[in-house]
């Protein structure tokens, strides 16, 4: 028995329609302090949807998810970033003219301060704490050697990387990846594994979506298997990979 205040994500009957698809239906999800929890499932099972309802950058048509018991159902993605929930996106959204360490400040400028404001470009000063925190946080990425690079220069590993570390420097509660390794080659993927293994141990709850079952065993302590817009199965690594339904829906057509 979990208690209730070991449950950081409540996803609570949530449905999204579009036009009449149900993208979303009747989706129920705890996620646990501490975790982290794979979400997977075949193409338009309805993954991103269910992390862009969370993010609240699409509204739930029924139900709600609470944040360590706060709705944010309503609230606007930068608020609920505010509280403590931080995601990476599938594609890097990062400012390719602006420098690695120009990114990583301007993160922690606009989670501070709220909503990002242009103004803010006047204030990157390397040599004050803000600057030097996101240099260190750099350099134990593996990113050191790329501070005064443009974002947009960086190779598709590295700008993931970059990602992750804005998502981190912003010291978020709960992070949302969405398929992380998505284009990845294998030693890029492998090293992300790494980082992301780091980051665990860490202690952060981490929600994953990912496609790839070397990323998915390799990280989740436990998987919620998504299909139609429902959860078709739920449960510890060893347990989804030997679910028949699953192995139906999904894993049949995957490398496991
Ligand atoms: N903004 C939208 N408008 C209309 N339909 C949408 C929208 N976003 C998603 N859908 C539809 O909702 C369903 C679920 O899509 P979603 O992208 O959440 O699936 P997914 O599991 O993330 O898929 P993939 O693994 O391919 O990324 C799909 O049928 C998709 O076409």
């Amino acid at each position: 028995m979990i208690a209730t205040n070991d449950i950081v994500l409540h996803i609570d009957h949530v449905h999204k329609t579009f036009a009449g698809l149900h993208a979303l239906a009747d989706v129920n999800l705890d996620i646990r302090e501490g975790e982290t929890h794979a979400i997977i499932g075949p193409n338009g099972a309805g993954k991103s949807t269910l992390l862009n309802v969370c993010v609240g950058v699409l509204p739930p048509t029924q139900g709600k998810v609470m944040f360590h018991g706060t709705e944010l159902t309503g609230l606007k993605p930068y608020e609920i970033n505010q509280l403590g929930v931080a995601r990476v996106f599938q594609t890097p959204e990062i400012f390719g003219d602006l420098t690695v360490l120009e990114n990583v400040m301007m993160a922690m400028l606009s989670h501070r301060d709220g909503a990002f404001r242009l103004k803010l470009v006047s204030r990157f000063d390397e040599q004050g704490e803000i600057g030097q925190r996101a240099i260190q946080a750099l350099r134990e990425r593996g990113l050191g050697e790329h501070l005064y690079h443009l974002g947009g220069a960086l190779s598709r590993g590295d700008k993931r990387r970059l990602e992750m570390v804005i998502g981190l420097v912003q010291k978020p509660k709960l992070l949302l990846l969405d398929e992380p390794t998505a284009g990845m080659a294998r030693a890029d993927t492998n090293a992300t594994i790494e980082i992301l293994r780091q980051i665990k141990d860490s202690g952060m709850t981490i929600v994953i979506i990912e496609h790839d079952m070397h990323v998915v065993f390799s990280l989740a302590d436990r998987i919620t298997v998504l299909a139609g817009g429902r959860v078709i199965a739920q449960g510890v690594p060893d347990e989804i990979k030997g679910n028949p339904k699953v192995i139906e829906a999904y894993l049949g057509e995957e490398q496991v």
